[in-house]
């Protein structure tokens, strides 16, 4: 194996698209709590403290599943070989260490979101993921609170719990999608996770009646006065992407849970949008 090949594998190891996408969570919640400009140190260590969180979080999950990815996902990189096991648990450790640092330099209240965040990321795989439901809880509560990290790093809630329950319910519906897909893998770990608790198709009943109250609960941030018109015209086109998605999941959960993770993406652009029309009074 080439250092190149290694560090490819390490890089895939952190799934740098999840980074990003978290760490845009967490600068969302720094914004709509007002604070880029006004804490713009605080919220560039809460937007690195999460990139590096997700990054280790990912990594140690890998290094957790690599006998369930052997059957699942083999082409990821340590069923691959691009890296040991040893080896993506140590970098898992460097990464967590560094998000510790970073998020001590915050308010407590963000300190202690990334304390329960860092352990549940550390406990989810081993403790939590073969729960029916339950580990999909964590995850869900784990990528909403990357909106409340950010806007307890600049001191003010109200706007980033809104935004932390819809962007909850909405990873709660794709993560029992993402279960449905991988139920042959799991069942062969043992793990007793929703679909197979309780039948594939009633898992999915299950993901959709979970989005259908996320998406009717969606216009709340504009009613709420958070965010501009400009959000509802983002976020209406977000919300039919993630329906379709959560019924394409029926015949297709892989392309059902990829769909949707896109239209999340695009309801977070909507947060975006919002704000920015809130500040600016654009429509
Ligand atoms: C109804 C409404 C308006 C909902 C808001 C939806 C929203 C903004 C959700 C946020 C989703 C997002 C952008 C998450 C960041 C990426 C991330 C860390 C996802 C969690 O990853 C766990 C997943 O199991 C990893 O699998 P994969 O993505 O296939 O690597
Ligand atoms: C704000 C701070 C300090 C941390 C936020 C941490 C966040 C946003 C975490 C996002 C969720 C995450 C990265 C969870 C890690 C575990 C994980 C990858 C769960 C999904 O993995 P599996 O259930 O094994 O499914 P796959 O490995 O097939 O994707
Ligand atoms: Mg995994």
């Amino acid at each position: 194996m080439t250092a190149a090949e290694t560090a490819r594998g390490l890089l895939e190891l952190t799934r740098p698209v999840n980074v990003i996408a978290a760490s845009v969570l967490t600068c969302i919640g720094a914004f709509v709590a007002g604070g880029l400009t006004e804490a713009p140190v605080a919220v560039g260590s809460a937007v690195a403290a999460t990139g590096l969180a997700v990054g280790a979080g990912n990594a140690i999950n890998d290094y957790f599943d690599r006998e369930i990815d052997r059957i699942n996902q083999p082409e990821r990189a340590i069923p691959r070989g691009a890296v040991s096991p040893n080896g993506a648990l140590a970098f898992s450790v460097v990464l967590f260490l560094a998000a510790v640092g970073l998020s001590l330099t915050l308010p407590t209240l963000a300190i202690a979101i990334a304390g329960v965040n860092l352990l549940a990321l550390i406990a989810y795989t081993e403790v939590f993921k073969g729960l029916p439901g339950i580990g999909n809880a964590l995850v869900a509560y784990l990528v909403g609170s990357t909106f409340l990290f950010g806007g307890a790093a600049v001191g003010e809630l109200e706007a980033a719990s809104v935004l932390c329950l819809l962007a909850a319910v909405a990873t709660l519906t794709r993560e029992i999608i993402k279960d449905v897909e991988d139920v042959d893998g799991d069942r062969a770990e043992g793990l007793n996770t929703l679909p197979i608790a309780i039948g594939e198709r009633r898992a999915l009943l299950v993901a959709l009646f979970l989005l259908v109250i996320g998406v009717l609960a969606s216009p709340l941030p504009y009613l709420l006065e958070f965010f501009g018109l400009a959000y509802l015209v983002v976020v209406i086109p977000a919300d039919l992407v993630m329906l379709y998605a959560g019924m394409r999941s029926f015949d297709d959960p892989t392309a059902g849970q990829s769909v949707l993770k896109y239209g999340t993406f695009l309801a977070a652009l909507a947060f975006i949008a919002g704000r920015v029309d809130e500040l600016l009074g654009i429509l």
